[in-house]
């Protein structure tokens, strides 16, 4: 299975440096972690030092990966190319880096990707016309019908109404289960977080400040500290953790 490891990993904009120093513990396939800090915290940037969109100190060790491209990246926001169908658009995500010489496999995984996002209906339709929400969805379909080893999504629920974001967050763990996946997820929602993520690191004005079990790392402490909000966690009649925010501070 895969394992994605950072060292020492650093990024920067030009001559300002937005990343710093970021180390991890080995990374598995067959887990979801979620990247976690509040805004400009440099998670999108850790996303793109990891796809190697961005140069910087440090190393990115992916070990076990048996694909020619083994990692799929969504960036926040996906360009929107409205000459194409849905359909056609997730093809072509599909074929990246290859000629266009389309096998029915390829088919195949186009199919598989919409059927368990639950966009088959939206196939013909020209992706320009798509609202937000739905668009986002398409975007993750792009990434998941490349059938990466690591699953890179830079805030795959943003846009999403409350039942997508259950359900797509619910789809991304049993497929990281299923096909030993790893997927690494920025969220801004603590509850999706801690309710279906395993680990979670979290960066605050460029560094990492905590990694480890996503259970063991949002703590009210961590939420005061990081977020500046007071809140408390208690487990709702079905064991799980529920975060109850009170105010920000
Ligand atoms: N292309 C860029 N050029 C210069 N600075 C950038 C660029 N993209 C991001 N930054 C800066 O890098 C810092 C981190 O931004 P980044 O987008 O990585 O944060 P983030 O944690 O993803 O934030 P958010 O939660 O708001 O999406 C911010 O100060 C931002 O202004």
């Amino acid at each position: 299975m895969v394992t994605l490891t950072l060292d020492g990993l650093s990024a920067s904009y030009g001559r300002r440096r937005i990343l710093s120093e970021i180390t991890t513990p080995p990374l598995e396939g067959g887990q979801v972690v979620a990247v976690l800090g509040p805004n400009a915290a440099g998670k999108s940037t850790l996303f793109r030092r990891i796809f190697g969109l961005l140069d910087g100190g440090g190393t990115v060790c992916l070990e076990g990966a048996t694909r020619e491209r083994p990692v799929a990246y969504m960036p926040q926001e996906t360009g929107v190319n409205a000459v194409l169908t849905v359909y056609e658009s997730v093809l072509l995500a599909r074929m990246q880096g290859r000629r266009l010489n389309v096998k029915p496999e390829d088919l195949a995984e186009v199919d598989r990707a919409l059927d368990e996002l639950g966009i088959v209906a939206l196939g013909e339709r020209d992706i320009g016309d798509l609202s937000g929400g739905q668009r986002q969805m398409v975007g993750a379909a792009q990434a998941l019908v490349q059938n990466p080893e690591v699953l890179l999504l830079d805030e795959p629920t943003s846009a999403l109404d409350l039942h997508r974001q259950i359900q797509l967050l619910s789809i991304l763990r049993r497929l990281a289960k299923e096909r030993g996946m790893l997927v690494i997820a920025a969220l801004h929602d603590l509850g999706h977080a801690l309710r279906f993520t395993d680990q979670a690191l979290v960066l605050q004005n460029g560094t990492l400040v905590n990694c480890g079990p996503t259970e063991e790392v949002v703590t009210p402490e961590l939420l005061y500290r990081v977020y500046h909000v007071t809140a408390r966690i208690e487990r709702c009649s079905k064991g799980r953790p529920q975060l109850i925010v009170e105010e920000a501070v």
